[in-house]
């Protein structure tokens, strides 16, 4: 019996950059504009076998995709490692410095390979019939736990079309449009968002307001909410160490862990000394090239990945394995995002061997989607792993078209939300550190 699978090869890329509505929601470098950018990548084999991912869009990283074009077509989906050094010795190593000091990452070739990988790691799927998260070493949990992703925010919904309704969006839509500008405009939303999808954490994104506001809203999460629903907070690395420590002492015994107080990792290394609660980045420890600095000074407790950001699916599962070797647990961080994306993570998170933490999302502020299954439900909280080949999730070539088209009218090349900002308050300027 031969059970030899022939590798197809590679005959197509296609790139599309699409606009998703976004709500105005607030941080650390200013404000969301009403639609976020993705980027759509779809792989098709010789055999006509499509695998598909999804990355945060800007144009630098769509013409890099198309600069990669000649190195991807032709290949086997399985040659992931040969076609990840040869980016990397077309392109050039990309620094951890070049990640930039915003809430997100500026960096191209990580964002490169994870569209690559993600997309033939879906075709491999397809061609075995296992499901991604069997790929990544099997499944560790049937479900994946999220937690419930606040923003301070402006009134609205994003986008001009509003809000695409399904049953579980719909219980939450009309408090998704309301301002949250206070602790009691943050305990209205964390109800709502908890009611409809049920999650059993919060974060709460902070770096709008001073610590001392912030800390309030905290401090009403847990009269609201009680103890048992573990707490976290994420100034984007915007406080001094003093700030840190002094709001950090406040909420010690309150909140879960401390997310990004402050930057760099050394002055992360000075907070952590200071407090009992763990600390979390995905903004001082975000590459490979940043472990060693990490150790040596000891920079957090949870290291808060991104397939996006790391290069991929197998890259988080090593980091999985570093992370345990260095005394750090991994979680998940995440942007604005659609189910192509919150796939990847899904089966990441059921393949990671521990996960002590729920994962961040940003899905429950989405309207948009761009699977052809509709939008993915949230049970308690979680999202069941897909069992179907590969991601287990099909592009919605109709939907692709109109958020394609949606791009291309909103204008937008990158994600700036200082500029968007400025038009609400003339003259706001981004600064590294605030408080
Ligand atoms: O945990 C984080 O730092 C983020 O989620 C970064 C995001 O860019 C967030 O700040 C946002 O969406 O504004
Ligand atoms: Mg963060």
């Amino acid at each position: 019996m031969n059970l030899r699978i022939k590798a197809p090869r590679i005959r197509e890329m296609i790139v599309t950059p699409i606009a998703i509505t976004d709500p105005p929601l607030l941080n650390a470098a200013g404000l969301h504009a009403p639609y976020a950018l993705r980027t759509i990548v779809e792989l098709i084999t010789d055999d006509n076998i499509s695998g598909v991912s999804e990355i945060p869009g800007n144009v630098s990283i769509n013409e890099s995709l198309e600069l990669a074009r000649h190195l991807i077509i032709g290949r086997s989906p399985v040659q992931l490692s040969s076609i990840g050094r040869e980016l990397e010795n077309y392109f050039g190593r990309e620094t951890a410095a070049q990640r930039g000091d915003t809430p997100w990452d500026q960096r191209k070739l990580v964002h490169v390979f994870s569209a690559i990988e993600v997309a033939c790691l879906d075709i491999i799927g397809k061609i075995t019939g296992l499901p991604v998260v069997d790929l990544l070493g099997g499944k560790m949990r049937e479900r994946v736990p999220f937690a419930a992703y606040l923003f301070y925010k402006y009134k609205g919904a994003g986008g001009e079309m509003g809000f695409n309704i399904d049953e579980q969006a719909n219980q939450w839509s009309a408090a998704r449009q309301v301002a949250a500008l206070d602790p009691e405009g943050i305990v209205h939303q964390a109800k709502a968002m908890c009611a409809a999808f049920g999650f059993r954490s919060i974060k709460l994104k902070g770096g709008v307001f001073d610590p001392a506001r912030e800390t309030a809203a905290i401090f009403a999460l847990r009269d609201a909410f009680g103890e048992y629903v573990p707490l976290r907070i994420d100034p984007n690395a915007l406080w001094t160490v003093e700030t840190s420590i002094h709001y950090g002492r406040k909420m010690e015994g309150i909140i879960e862990y401390l997310e990004d107080p402050t930057r760099g990792q050394k002055n992360m290394s000075i907070v952590r000394q200071a407090l009992k609660t763990p600390l979390a980045t995905n903004m001082c420890t975000t590459s490979f090239e940043d472990i060693p600095g990490s150790v040596a000074v000891g920079a957090e407790d949870i290291i808060l990945s991104d397939h996006h950001f790391w290069g991929g699916l197998r890259a988080s599962m090593e980091l999985s394995k570093i992370c345990t070797t260095f005394g750090r647990h991994l979680s998940m961080h995440s942007n604005s995002h659609l189910g192509i994306s919150l796939a990847a993570m899904v089966h990441l998170g059921a393949a990671l061997p521990y996960l002590p933490y729920d994962l961040d999302t940003h899905y429950p502020w989405q309207s948009d989607e761009v699977v052809s299954s509709g939008r993915f439900h949230f049970e308690d909280g979680a999202v069941t792993v897909p069992s179907a080949p590969g991601l287990g999730v099909e592009l919605d070539k109709q939907a692709l078209t109109r958020l394609h088209q949606q791009y291309l009218d909103c204008g937008l090349t990158k994600r700036d939300d200082e500029t968007e900002m400025q038009k609400v308050v003339p003259g706001w300027k981004f600064e590294s550190v605030r408080w």
